[in-house]
C-alpha cells in the first residue's frame, strides 16, 4: 500500500488564529501543512506570502509544509518560501517561462519540487521533466478557491499520471487537490493518487480529528 498522505489545505482555516489551527490539525493526525498562495494575478483572489510560512515555523511548527504557488512569476516566491522553511514547492507550469530551470531551482534551494497542472490542461507539461520532480499536483477544481467541488474527469487523469510515474522509475508523489472528501476519497486512491489535499472536508467540521480519521479510515 502507498504511503498515503493527508495535507490540510490552510486555505479553509481561521486565519485570525493560524497557528493555532495548524497545531490543531497537525496533533489531530494531519501530516502535511498544505499552503496555498495566491496572488490576484495567476488566480483572482489573495491569500498569504512568505512571511506567514516563517511565522509558522517560529511558532514551532515542524512538519512538513507543502506550498502551493498559484503566482506568475514563480521563481523569486521559489527563493522566498525556500527561505521561509518550506519544504515542497509546487508551481503551476504556465506561470513560469522556463518549468524546467524552475524545477531545477527548487531542488537547488533544498526543497522538493512540484509541477500543478489545472484541470484542463494536459499531462505533457511533466513528460519531459520527470527526473526533476518530486511531485506532481492534479487540481480536481479551478485553482483559486476552497470549498469547490471535484471535477470527476480528474480520476481518468490521476490513472494516466500513476501510468506515467510507474513507467517513469522516479520517486515521485501524486497529489490531489480540490474537492476531496470522506466519500469519494477511495476512489481517488484507487486511481492512484497518495498524497490528498481537503481543506473544507477538515477545517469545515467542528472535530478535526473525527474529520482525518474518515478520510484515513476510506483509504482502507
Ligand atoms: O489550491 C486550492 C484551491 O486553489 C486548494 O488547496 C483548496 O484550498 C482545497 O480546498 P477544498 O477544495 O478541499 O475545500
Ligand atoms: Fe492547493
Amino acid at each position: 500500500m502507498p504511503e498515503y498522505k493527508i495535507a490540510p489545505s490552510i486555505l479553509s482555516a481561521d486565519f485570525a488564529r493560524l497557528g493555532e489551527e495548524v497545531e490543531t490539525v497537525l496533533s489531530a493526525g494531519a501530516d502535511w501543512v498544505h499552503f496555498d498562495v495566491m496572488d490576484n494575478r495567476y488566480v483572482p483572489n489573495l491569500t498569504i506570502g512568505p512571511m506567514v510560512c516563517q511565522a509558522l515555523r517560529e511558532h514551532g511548527i515542524e512538519a512538513p509544509i507543502d506550498v502551493h504557488l498559484m503566482v506568475e512569476p514563480v521563481d523569486d516566491m521559489i527563493r522566498m518560501f525556500a527561505d521561509a522553511g518550506a519544504n515542497y514547492i509546487t508551481f503551476h507550469p504556465e506561470a513560469s517561462r522556463h518549468p524546467d530551470r524552475s524545477l531545477q531551482l527548487i531542488r537547488s534551494l533544498g526543497c522538493k519540487a512540484g509541477l500543478a497542472l489545472n484541470p484542463a490542461s494536459s499531462l505533457d507539461a511533466a513528460k519531459y521533466v520527470m527526473d526533476k520532480l518530486d511531485m506532481i499536483l492534479l487540481m480536481s477544481v479551478n485553482p483559486g478557491f476552497g470549498g469547490q467541488k471535484f471535477i470527476p474527469s480528474t480520476l481518468a487523469k490521476l490513472r494516466e499520471a500513476r501510468r506515467m510515474i510507474d513507467a517513469s522509475g522516479f520517486d515521485i508523489r501524486l497529489e490531489i487537490d480540490g474537492g476531496v472528501n470522506r466519500d469519494n476519497i477511495a476512489d481517488i486512491a484507487a486511481a492512484g493518487a497518495d498524497t490528498f489535499v481537503a481543506g473544507s472536508a477538515i477545517f469545515g467540521t467542528a472535530d478535526y480529528a473525527e474529520a482525518i480519521g474518515a478520510l484515513r479510515s476510506s483509504l482502507g
